[in-house]
C-alpha cells in the first residue's frame, strides 16, 4: 500500500539575514489534503517560509518535520521527506543567464528527473491546455508563459506537499482562471496538500480552504476561510453609536471622517454585536486583509 504523507510541521522557524529578521519564531502544522492561501505585504516572508518548508533555505532556527506513519522525518537532507514536497518557485530568468538559454522542453525534462513522483503525462496535458511552445527558450517567454512552465513543474511533481510562489502574477484573467479550475481538479482527485501564495485574494478566496496570514515575519493567523470571514465585521455610523457596539471587542483599522466612524470587528467564537444604530457589513478577504495589515489612517 503507498504510504501517505500526514502533515508537515513548521517548528519555531526564525530566519535572520544580515541585514533583516524574515520569521520570527513561526509554528504552522499544514494537513494532508487541503488548499492554504498563503498571503501577506512585500517582504513579509512568504518566499523565504515556502523555502525553508521545502529545505531550499536552512532556518536560522528551528526545524521542519514531516509526520508520517513510520514516524517524524526532518526535512533538512532528507531525501525521503524531500521526495513528498515541491516548491515550484517564481523563475528569474533575467537576461542572458543560463535559464534564459534554456528551452521549456529541457527544463521540464530536468525537472521530471529531481521530482520521484513526476507526471509526465499532466504535464504534457498542462503544456496543451496553456498552449506553451516547448521548443522555445524561457528567455524568449512572455511573463505569463514563464509562470505556466512553473505551474507546470508544480503540478506534475505530484508531490504531496506543493508550494507554489505566486502562480498567477503573470498571468491574465483567463489563463488565472483555468489555473483555479486546474488546481482544484487537481486537489480533487488526489488531496494533495497546496500552499499558494498570492496577492490576488479574491479571486482566490474561495479556492482557499485555509488562509495563512504572515506579517512582518510573524503568523498573525491560520484558520478557515469561511469562518474568518464570518467572524469579521465592517462596522460604520455615528462614532460614538460605533463605539458602544464595539465596545470589549477586537477592533482593527478605525478610520474617523468628521462625526462618523468605521471599524472592522473580529468576533471571537460566542461573541455578538450588542444592538446598536450601526451598519454591520460582511467583510471580503482583500478587506479583511487590508484591515490586518493595512496601515491605520
Ligand atoms: N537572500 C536574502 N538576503 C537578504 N535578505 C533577504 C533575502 N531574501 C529575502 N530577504 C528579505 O527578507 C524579507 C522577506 O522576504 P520574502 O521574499 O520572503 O518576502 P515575501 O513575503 O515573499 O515578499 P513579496 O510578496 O514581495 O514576494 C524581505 O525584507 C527581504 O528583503
Amino acid at each position: 500500500m503507498e504510504e501517505r504523507m500526514e502533515q508537515l510541521i513548521c517548528e519555531n522557524i526564525t530566519k535572520n539575514y544580515k541585514s533583516k529578521d524574515a520569521l520570527d519564531s513561526v509554528n504552522l502544522t499544514l494537513a494532508k489534503g487541503k488548499i492554504y492561501g498563503l498571503i501577506g505585504r512585500n517582504g513579509a516572508g512568504k518566499t523565504t517560509l515556502l523555502s525553508i518548508l521545502s529545505a531550499q533555505n536552512p532556518p536560522s532556527e528551528g526545524s521542519v518535520v514531516l509526520e508520517t506513519e513510520e514516524g517524524r522525518l526532518s526535512v533538512w537532507e532528507n531525501e525521503k521527506a524531500l521526495s513528498h514536497i515541491c516548491f515550484s518557485r517564481e523563475l528569474n530568468v533575467g537576461k542572458n543567464t543560463a535559464l534564459s538559454a534554456t528551452k521549456v522542453k529541457d527544463y521540464l525534462r530536468t525537472a521530471s528527473v529531481y521530482l520521484p513522483y513526476w507526471d509526465q503525462e499532466l504535464a504534457d496535458e498542462l503544456i496543451r491546455k496553456f498552449h506553451l511552445d516547448v521548443k522555445q527558450k524561457i528567455g524568449k517567454l512572455s511573463k505569463g508563459m514563464v509562470s505556466m512552465v512553473t505551474i507546470i513543474v508544480a503540478l506534475a511533481s505530484k508531490a504531496d506537499f506543493t508550494f507554489l510562489d505566486e502562480p498567477v502574477s503573470g498571468l491574465d484573467v483567463v489563463a488565472r482562471e483555468q489555473f483555479y479550475r486546474i488546481l482544484l481538479e487537481e486537489f480533487t482527485e488526489t488531496g494533495r496538500t497546496f500552499v499558494v501564495s498570492t496577492h490576488i485574494m479574491e479571486e482566490a478566496a474561495d479556492l482557499f480552504e485555509e488562509v495563512i496570514i504572515l506579517k512582518e515575519g510573524k503568523l498573525l493567523l491560520k484558520e478557515n476561510t469561511e469562518e474568518l470571514l464570518e467572524s469579521c465585521l465592517h462596522i460604520s455610523g455615528k462614532a460614538e453609536e460605533v463605539d458602544r457596539a464595539t465596545e470589549g471587542l477586537e477592533k482593527h483599522y478605525e478610520e474617523r471622517l468628521g462625526r462618523s466612524k468605521s471599524v472592522m470587528v473580529r468576533l471571537k467564537p460566542g461573541q455578538e454585536l450588542p444592538d446598536a444604530e450601526v451598519t454591520v457589513q460582511p467583510m471580503k478577504l482583500e478587506k479583511v486583509f487590508v484591515a490586518l495589515c493595512g496601515e491605520e489612517a
